[in-house]
């Protein structure tokens, strides 16, 4: 089976462990939700898989080969990376810049009936087709995070690594884009996305992986990995999980008590 695997990874950066033999296995159809608390590892684990950061020890196998053995337009047709913070403050029009994400496809005489088909369908799945000929300056932060994961869906890719791509986003956007990403899914190819919410995980997740300190602690299941006790023990937090009268799973946070 096609699938993105990290084995034993391991990277230092600026002298300190990053990452610290982490192994996780991505099945396509299938959105994992990666977890942590700030500086947990989860944007150094993506680069990873992405190719932005070569690992000291271990690898990323795509489909079972090594990630160096894929020359650079392979790789960006197999993985499409949302980083955490991308934004664009050049007067591009949106229209442009999503087409830009059919790049690696692109045929030598040009744009294709299937690259326009792509960008059409990837800014209605985020809802930026009426902004197709505004510049993106003259967008706001929410509206730009949103042609930027456009740009991103317009590749088609195998593999859709997403960093936070809810943050700038209002309550009806979070909602539309977690379900934009499990129709990325649905649609056969493997999703991984960091979250903090973990309403939002729940709510998209087949799969979760928490790190933590650059290591794995959990991965499984939602229900099984975010129990109270362990999100006590990686967030601090105290948690009280409910289900509401329609059957919407939910986690509550607060403050552990005061000893
Ligand atoms: N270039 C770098 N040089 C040194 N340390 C780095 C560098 N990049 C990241 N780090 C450190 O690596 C650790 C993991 O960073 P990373 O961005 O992967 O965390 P994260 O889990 O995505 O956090 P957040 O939730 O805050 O986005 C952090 O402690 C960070 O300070």
């Amino acid at each position: 089976m096609s699938v993105l695997a990290a084995e034993n990874l391991t990277l230092n950066l600026g002298g300190r462990r990053v990452l610290d033999a982490v192994s996780a296995s991505f099945a396509p159809g299938r959105v994992t939700a990666v977890l942590g608390p700030n500086g947990a590892g989860k944007s150094t684990l993506l680069s990873c898989l992405a190719g932005l950061h070569t690992p000291d020890a271990g690898e990323v196998l795509v489909g079972g080969q090594p990630r160096a053995a894929l020359g650079m337009r392979d790789l960006a047709r197999q993985i499409g990376l949302l980083p955490q913070d991308a934004d664009v403050h050049w007067d591009i029009d949106v229209a442009t810049l999503v087409a830009l994400g059919r790049y690696p496809h692109r045929a030598r005489w040009g744009e294709t009936e299937t690259d326009r088909t792509a960008v059409v369908r990837a800014m209605a799945a985020t809802d930026v087709t009426q902004f197709a000929a505004r510049p993106m300056t003259a967008l706001s932060g929410g509206e730009r995070a949103r042609v930027l994961l456009a740009r991103v869906l317009a590749g088609e890719p195998q593999w859709l690594l997403a960093d936070e791509p809810l943050a700038n986003l209002d309550p009806a956007h979070q909602l539309d884009t977690l379900g934009c990403l499990r129709d990325v899914a649905r649609g056969g190819a493997g999703v991984i996305v960091v979250l903090h919410d973990l309403n939002h995980a729940i709510r998209v997740a087949d799969e979760v992986l928490l790190l933590y300190d650059g290591r794995i602690v959990a991965q499984g299941a939602p229900a099984d990995v975010l129990t109270p006790e362990r999100i006590a023990e990686t967030y601090g937090v105290s948690s009280h999980i409910g289900t509401t009268p329609d059957g919407v799973r939910f986690i509550v946070t607060s403050h552990m008590a005061q000893r």
